[in-house]
C-alpha cells in the first residue's frame, strides 16, 4: 500500500493535471488501506464471519436453542392485484401459515393497499385451502412450503421419502392445489368483469374498498387460536387481513405507511416482540429460517442489541445467464467489490479531476462492521428498535463505576425516585383518558415495565409517548411491554375496535411515525432509511445466510422493467442524498460507526457516478472520431507501475469474489449492468431527483411487475418502449460508427496508423462489450425493432459527432471530417 502511494506521486507528478489526479490517487489510496485494515482484523475478516455464523447454528442444532422461541408477526403487503397476481400472494400466505415454529406464536398480517375484494376473497380462499396444505407440509416436512414451488419442484420426490402414505397424499394434495388454483384464477377473471359500479358483498351491500383513494379501514381476522382448526383438528396461525382506512387529501407513504399500520394493528392484536416482513412476492423458502433468525436475537453474546437479521434475497424464474443481473449476487455475497469499470478505464484516461472509483461495502462486509443494511423484505425485526429507541447500553462490569449520563441511569438512586414519581404520574393519566375501548389497565402492564426499553421509556412522559406514537393508550401501553404479549383480560372485539382507530388516515398526524417511528418516510426506497436510522441509534444488525436459502422472491426479467426497477431504487437515494438524512451528514454523535457511514453514503452518492459513466462512455468515440488520443504519453517505467497497480485491483477482486463464492459470469453480467443500469435509470434518477427537489415535481411509485406462473421466459424479449433506453442506444451507435470510421480511416491511411488505432479500439470496443446484453435486449426478437428509439438515438448520435467535429478546435487533419459527414449523410 505504501508502496503504491509512493509510485502514484512519483508516476502522477510529471502528468499535466497533476493535482487533480493526485487527490483521486490519495482518495483511491485510503480504500485500499481500509481494505488493508479489513483483512488484518479477523473479526472483520469474512472468513472469520462465516465461523460465527457456523458457531451459531452448530449450537442451535446441538441444543436446539433457543429453546423458548419467542413470539413473531409476519407483514406481507400487496397493492395491486393486477400487477400482483393474487396467487403469488396466497402462496407467500400458505408458506408462512405452514412455518416451523410454534403455531401460536406466528400471526400473519396482510396489508392489501388496493383495497381490492379480489385480494380479500383470494386471501379467504387461502386460509380454507391451508387446513389442508398446513397439516400436509408438517407431517412430511416438505420444503418449500409455497405449493406452486413445491410442485413445479423438478426433483424425484420418491427417492428420499420412505413414507408409505406420503405417494398418496402428495397425489392427492397436488390436486387440490390444481383446484385451489381455479378457483383463484376464476376470481381473476370475474374481477376483469366487474369494472364499473365496483364490488358487492355477499348480502349485496357495495364492498367498502371499491374506490381505492377513498374508503374506511378494514380489518378481518380469518384464522386464530379461538377460530377455524386444521383438517386434524390442530391449531393454525392466526391470519389477519388489514386495508389501512383511505381519504382524498392524505399522503399515504406507500409501502412505509402500510408498514408502520401493520406494527399498530399488531401491536394491538398479538404485540409479539419480534417482526417479519415479506414482499407479496417472496416466500419463506426454508421453514426453519425464522428459528435461525431467532438464534441471533436471543443470542446471549450479542445482548439485546441486534434490531434486525437480514437474510439475502434469492430470486426464482431468472433466465439461465442472468442477463441483467438480478440476481444480483455481487451485492449480496461478495464482501468488498471494486467496480472495475472504473479502475480499468478511468485509471487509463487520466481525465484529472473527473475520475474517480468507486470500492463498495457490501452486505458480507457490512456483517463485519455493523451490520448490513436492510433490503425491504425478508428481515426479522425487533419490536423495540422500531419504536425509535436507542440500542441498550453495553453492561459494564460490576466493580466499574462509570459517570456517563448514560449508564448513571441504571444505577442512580435519585433518578429512580425521579421514574416512580413520573410513573405515577402516567398513572393518573391514563386512568384520567379511560374511555370505552380501552383495554389495558395500567396495573397489568405495570409488572411488565422493567428492562432497558421500559427505562427509557419510563423517562418518557405520556405526553411525550402520546406525541411520538400517536392517540391510542393501548398503543402506548403495548409499547411498554419489552416482552410483548396482551393482556389475558382483553376482549378480542374491543381489540379489533382499537385495531380500526390505529388504521386511521389521521392517526399519524402530529407524531412521530416515519420520522422517528417505524418505517421512516421521505423516499420511494423507505428501506435504506429505516435501516439507517437503526444503525444511527447504535443497533447493530445481522446478515444471515443459511445454506438453504430463507426466501425466495420473484424478478422483473425483461429490459425495461429492470431498468425502472433500478430507476426507482436510484431515485429514492437520489432523494435520501437531498433529504435531511443524508448519511453524509446526519446522524453524527450517534451509534453510526464511520466505515458502516461510508457504505451509506455510497449507497445514495452512486446514482451520481453516471455523469462521469457517460463521459467515459463517450470519450472512446470521440477519440476515434477526432484522431486525439485522450490517454497521456507516459514512460515506461510509469506504464508498468500502472500494469502493476491494475493488476493488484483485479487480485483483490478475485480473492473477494472467492470468498464470496462468486463465479466470474454472475461477476461479469454485474459488471455490464452496472454500466447499462448506470447510462440509463441512474442518470433519469438524477434528473427526476432534481427535479423534485427544486421544482417539487413529484413521481409515482410504481410497483414493479411480476413474472406470472407461466415459467417461460417469453417476458425475457418482451419490449416496452421507455425512454430510458435512450442514452444507451445513443452511446452504442457512436462507439460502433467510431470503431467503423476508425478502421476505415486506417484503411484508407494505410499501414502506420494500425498502431496507434489498436489503442484506442480497445476502449471503444470496451464499452461496447458492456453494453452488449442491452444491445440484445433491444433487439429482442427481430420483429420487434424498436424503430422509435433508432431514429432519436441515431439522430443523438449524429448530433453529436456532428457537433464534435465542428467545435473540436484541434482538428485540423480535414480527411477525417469528410469521413464523418459522408457517413452520416447517407
Ligand atoms: O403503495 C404501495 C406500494 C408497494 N407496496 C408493496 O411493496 C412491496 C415491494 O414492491 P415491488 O414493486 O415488489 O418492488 P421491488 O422493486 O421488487 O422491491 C424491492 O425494492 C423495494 C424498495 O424500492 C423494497 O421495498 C422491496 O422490499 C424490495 O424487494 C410489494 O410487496 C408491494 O405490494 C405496498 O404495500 N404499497
Ligand atoms: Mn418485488
Amino acid at each position: 500500500m505504501i508502496l503504491g502511494f509512493f509510485f502514484h506521486y512519483r508516476l502522477l507528478h510529471p502528468v499535466h493535471d497533476a493535482y487533480g489526479l493526485w487527490v483521486t490517487s490519495v482518495i483511491c489510496e485510503i480504500w485500499f488501506a481500509i481494505s488493508w485494515i479489513l483483512d488484518q482484523f479477523p473479526k472483520w475478516c469474512p472468513v472469520r464471519r462465516e465461523t460465527y455464523l457456523d458457531r451459531l447454528s452448530l449450537r442451535y442444532e446441538k441444543e436446539g436453542k433457543p429453546t423458548e422461541l419467542a413470539s413473531i408477526d409476519i407483514f406481507v403487503s400487496t397493492v395491486d392485484p393486477t400487477k400482483e397476481p393474487p396467487l403469488i400472494t396466497a402462496n407467500t400466505v400458505l408458506s408462512i401459515l405452514a412455518v416451523d415454529y410454534p403455531v401460536d406464536k406466528v400471526a400473519c398480517y396482510v396489508s392489501d393497499d388496493g383495497a381490492a375484494m379480489l385480494t380479500f376473497e383470494a386471501l379467504s380462499e387461502t386460509s380454507e385451502f391451508a387446513r389442508k396444505w398446513v397439516p400436509f407440509c408438517k407431517k412430511f416436512s416438505i420444503e418449500p412450503r409455497a405449493p406452486e414451488w413445491y410442485f413445479s419442484q423438478k426433483i424425484d420426490y420418491l427417492k428420499n421419502k420412505v413414507h408409505p402414505a406420503f405417494v398418496k397424499h402428495r397425489r392427492a394434495m397436488k390436486r387440490e392445489y390444481e383446484e385451489f388454483k381455479v378457483r383463484i384464477n376464476s376470481l381473476v377473471s370475474m374481477a376483469q368483469k366487474v369494472p364499473e359500479e365496483g364490488w358487492t358483498m355477499q348480502d349485496g351491500t357495495p364492498w367498502p374498498g371499491n374506490n381505492v383513494r377513498n374508503h374506511p379501514g378494514m380489518i378481518q381476522v380469518l384464522l386464530g387460536h379461538t377460530g377455524v382448526h386444521d383438517i386434524e383438528g390442530n391449531e393454525l396461525p392466526r391470519l389477519v387481513y388489514v386495508s389501512r382506512e383511505k381519504r382524498p387529501g392524505f399522503e399515504h407513504h406507500k409501502k412505509a405507511g402500510a408498514m408502520n399500520a401493520l406494527v399498530r394493528v399488531s401491536a394491538v392484536i398479538s404485540n409479539a416482540p419480534y417482526l417479519l416482513n415479506v414482499d407479496c412476492d417472496h416466500y419463506i423458502n426454508n421453514s426453519k429460517a425464522l428459528r435461525e433468525a431467532m438464534c441471533f436475537m436471543m443470542d446471549p453474546s450479542l445482548g439485546k442489541r441486534v434490531c434486525y437479521v437480514q437474510f439475502p434475497q434469492r430470486f426464482d424464474g431468472i433466465d439461465r445467464h442472468d442477463r441483467y443481473s438480478n440476481r444480483n449476487i455481487v451485492f449480496f455475497d461478495v464482501c468488498i467489490h471494486f467496480l472495475f469499470f472504473f479502475p480499468s478505464l478511468l485509471f487509463l484516461l487520466s481525465l484529472g479531476k473527473l475520475i474517480f472509483q468507486m470500492k463498495q461495502i457490501n452486505m458480507r462486509g457490512l456483517d463485519g462492521i455493523q451490520g448490513p443494511i436492510y433490503v425491504g423484505t425478508g428481515c426479522v425485526f425487533r419490536r423495540q428498535a422500531l419504536y425509535g429507541y436507542d440500542a441498550p447500553v453495553k453492561k459494564k462490569p460490576p466493580g466499574k463505576t462509570c459517570n456517563c449520563p448514560r449508564c448513571c441511569c441504571l444505577c442512580c438512586g435519585s433518578r429512580k425516585g425521579k421514574k416512580v414519581k413520573q410513573r405515577d404520574q402516567k398513572k393518573k393519566k391514563m386512568k384520567h383518558r379511560e374511555s370505552s375501548n380501552q383495554i389495558y389497565a395500567l396495573e397489568t402492564i405495570q409488572g411488565g415495565i422493567k428492562g432497558i426499553y421500559t427505562e427509557q421509556a419510563s423517562k418518557t412522559s405520556p405526553d411525550e409517548l402520546e406525541k411520538k406514537f400517536g392517540q391510542s393508550p393501548v398503543f402506548i401501553a403495548s409499547t411498554l411491554l419489552e416482552n410483548g404479549g396482551i393482556p389475558d383480560e382483553a376482549r378480542p372485539a374491543s381489540l379489533l375496535n382499537e385495531a380500526i382507530q390505529v388504521i386511521s388516515c389521521d392517526y399519524e398526524d402530529k407524531t412521530d411515525w416515519g420520522k422517528e417511528v417505524g418505517w421512516i418516510y421521505g423516499s420511494v426506497t423507505e428501506d435504506i432509511l429505516t435501516g439507517f436510522k437503526m444503525h444511527c441509534h447504535g443497533w447493530r444488525s445481522v446478515y444471515c445466510i443459511p445454506k438453504r436459502p430463507a426466501f425466495k422472491g420473484s424478478a422483473p426479467i425483461n429490459l425495461s422493467d429492470r431498468l425502472h426497477q433500478v430507476l426507482r431504487w436510484a431515485l429514492g437515494s437520489v432523494e435520501i442524498f437531498f433529504s435531511k438524512h443524508c448519511p453524509v451528514w446526519y446522524g453524527y454523535g450517534g451509534g453510526l460507526k464511520w466505515l458502516e457511514r461510508f457504505s451509506y453514503i455510497n449507497s445514495v452518492v452512486y446514482p451520481w457516478t453516471s455523469i462521469p459513466l457517460i463521459i467515459y462512455c463517450t470519450l472512446p468515440a470521440i477519440c476515434l472520431l477526432t484522431g486525439k488520443f485522450i490517454v497521456p504519453e507516459i514512460s515506461n517505467y510509469a506504464s508498468i507501475v500502472f500494469m502493476a497497480l491494475f493488476i493488484s485491483i483485479a487480485a483483490t477482486g478475485i480473492v473477494e469474489m472467492r470468498w464470496g463464492g462468486v463465479g466470474i459470469d454472475d461477476w461479469w453480467r454485474n459488471e455490464q449492468f452496472w454500466v447499462i443500469g448506470g447510462v440509463s435509470s441512474h442518470l433519469f434518477a438524477l434528473f427526476q431527483g432534481l427535479l423534485k427537489v427544486l421544482a417539487g415535481v413529484n413521481t409515482n411509485f410504481t410497483v414493479t411487475s411480476k413474472a406470472g406462473d407461466d415459467g417461460e421466459y417469453s417476458e425475457l424479449y418482451l419490449f416496452k418502449w421507455t425512454s430510458l433506453l435512450i442514452p444507451p442506444t445513443t452511446l452504442l451507435i457512436i462507439n460502433i460508427v467510431a470503431v467503423v470510421v476508425g478502421i476505415s480511416d486506417a484503411i484508407n491511411n494505410g499501414y502506420e496508423s494500425w498502431g496507434p488505432l489498436f489503442g484506442k479500439l480497445f476502449f471503444a470496443l470496451w464499452v461496447i462489450v458492456h453494453l452488449y446484453p442491452f444491445l440484445k435486449g433491444l433487439i429482442g426478437k427481430k420483429d420487434r425493432l424498436p424503430t422509435i428509439i433508432l431514429v432519436w438515438s441515431i439522430l443523438l448520435a449524429s448530433l453529436l459527432t456532428l457537433s464534435w467535429v465542428r467545435i473540436n478546435p484541434f482538428l485540423t487533419k480535414g480527411g477525417l471530417v469528410l469521413e464523418v459527414c459522408g457517413l452520416d449523410c447517407d
